[in-house]
């Protein structure tokens, strides 16, 4: 057993861990990063990245697919190697993070390799893979990035089955002839289209009545429809009540009254922390809680702050990176705005992308908010129309009548995250909706239909 004093001590080196561990370093405070797995967490190696990549290149096959008719003839060779290999190669560094572990040390800080639980209130203990162990004493923070995991839902049978999570989707080398994917949230519908333009028979089976159950129904239904039309079979309000597997014939899910077979099972069901595997009952918290509860300065209790998923604030990298420039400031004694996360932005990268800021409309009455809303269908739109196959979409706001400003929208369509930057500005700004809809919109752009949506408004 080793043992140190330092500054500060990062658990977990997520997004956003990294990202504080490397600002404070270079402040000239000393800083041992900690990670059981890769530096960067989740997003580069597990998550957004690789995920991107495949969404790219099943994109530009859709996009070759829709030249006739349009442009005159294509025939597209759909090859997942070329995109199992930018994934190992490009994105992954076939799952080393030497370079990140190396632009961290270059800060300044440590990096330590192994699984850290907290062991008193300033106190981490540090396990090596080797079963070394350290202990390290934080004089001035100890900040909490350690995620989540996928949930595993308690169905009969699942267990104990070689079903795969993220993590073994994003390095397959070889797709299989069919893939039943339990959850239709947004690591759902990604693979199930990636995976169907690469000619993978996909079953997506849902719980709730609606794909991506969070966001407006609008947006689940025609995705639901545009994943039909691309040959996704989508079983949404689905219960599973046991799986089955066996070598020869693969996987069998038993829903109520039917059955679904497939090649391969992915699990997206959602995500999970684990309060208890941190130690957090050390600090005097409750470790069967689902989130660390956080202050508007992201701070845990006195000397411990936390970002990312485990907050429970948007299991996005943005939230995590964002909410570790707070984190940054805060240590560090600056002064700067609290976390504030009523503009809170996410994309779900299907195409048409979901892109939505704020809250819903079903949100917004659960608060009392009196509330008008607009919306117009992109396909209607004059660019809609030009753009053609593909163009399926819409744009919804939601409007706080009585303070005549935005508290949510919806941007569905070929560029929907893209869209949705001005929307969310809308929101963030408080931006009044009088303005907004006096406002220049280009002609013939995408974002144009906010003003048809704006215009809606009732
Ligand atoms: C398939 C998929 C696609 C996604 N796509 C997007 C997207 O397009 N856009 C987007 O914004 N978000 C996306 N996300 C979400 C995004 O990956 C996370 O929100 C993001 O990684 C931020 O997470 P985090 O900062 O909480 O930490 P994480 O990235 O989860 O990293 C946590 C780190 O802590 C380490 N750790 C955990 N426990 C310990 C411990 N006890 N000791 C030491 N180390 C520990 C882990 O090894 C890990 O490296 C996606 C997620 C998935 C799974
Ligand atoms: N583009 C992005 O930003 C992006 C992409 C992927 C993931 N993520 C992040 O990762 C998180 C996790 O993604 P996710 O899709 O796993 O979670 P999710 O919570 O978004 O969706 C999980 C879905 O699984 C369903 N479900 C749960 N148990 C089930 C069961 N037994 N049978 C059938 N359906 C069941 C739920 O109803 C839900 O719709 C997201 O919430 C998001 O924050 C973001």
């Amino acid at each position: 057993m080793t043992a140190e004093q330092v500054d500060v001590v990062v658990i977990g080196m997520g997004p956003g861990g990294e990202h504080v561990a490397g600002r404070l370093a270079e402040a000239g405070l000393s800083v041992v990063g900690v990670d059981q797995r890769l530096v960067g967490g989740e997003c580069p190696y597990f998550g957004c990245v690789p995920t991107k990549m495949m969404v790219r290149a099943a994109g530009l096959i859709a996009e070759g697919r829709r030249v006739p008719g349009l442009a005159g003839e294509s025939s597209v060779q759909a090859d997942w190697r070329e995109v199992a290999r930018r994934i190992r190669e490009q994105a992954t560094d076939n799952w080393d993070d030497k370079v990140a572990v190396r632009r961290f040390t270059d800060t300044g800080g440590t990096f330590l390799r192994g699984r850290a639980t907290l062991t008193g209130k300033n106190e981490v203990l540090v396990t090596g893979p080797d079963g070394a162990e350290h202990r390290l004493t934080a004089r001035r923070a100890i900040v909490v990035n350690t995620g989540t995991e996928p949930v595993v839902p308690p169905i009969p049978g699942l267990a104990g089955t070689p079903y795969w999570t993220n993590r073994d989707a994003v390095a397959l080398e070889l797709l299989p002839s069919s893939v039943a994917i339990l959850g239709g949230g947004a690591i759902g519908v990604e693979f199930a289209q990636v995976f169907a333009r690469f000619g993978v028979e996909v079953t997506v089976v849902e719980a709730h009545p609606r794909l991506l159950a969070l966001e407006e129904p609008e947006a689940g239904e025609l995705l639901a429809k545009v994943l039909e039309t691309e040959g996704v079979a989508v079983r949404t309000g689905a219960k599973v009540t046991g799986v089955r597997h066996n070598d020869k014939d693969g996987f069998v899910l038993d829903l109520d009254g039917s059955t679904v077979g497939a090649d391969k099972l992915l699990v997206a069901t959602g995500r999970r922390t684990d309060l208890a595997g941190l130690g957090v009952g050390a600090l005097g918290l409750d470790e069967r809680a689902r989130s660390l509860d956080v202050d508007e300065r992201l701070r845990v209790t006195d000397g411990v702050w936390a970002v990312g998923d485990i907050t429970g604030k948007g299991a996005f990298t943005h939230t995590s990176m964002y909410q570790a420039d707070v984190v940054i400031r805060d240590v560090l004694g600056q002064d700067g705005p609290p976390a504030d996360y009523r503009a809170m932005p996410r994309v779900t990268f299907t195409d048409p992308e979901v892109g939505a800021v704020g809250i819903t409309e079903a949100q917004a009455r659960e608060r009392g908010i009196t509330v008008r809303t607009g919306r117009t269908e992109l396909s209607a739109s004059s660019r809609g129309w030009i753009h053609g196959p593909g163009n399926e979409g819409l744009i919804k706001v939601v409007e706080d009548a009585d303070r005549g400003v935005l508290v949510g929208a919806t941007a569905m369509g070929p560029a929907g995250g893209e869209i949705l930057g001005a929307l969310a500005v809308a929101v963030h700004g408080e931006v009044p909706v009088e303005r907004l809809q006096s406002m220049i919109y280009a002609y013939p752009t995408f974002h144009r239909a906010i003003s048809t949506a704006l215009a809606d408004l009732s």
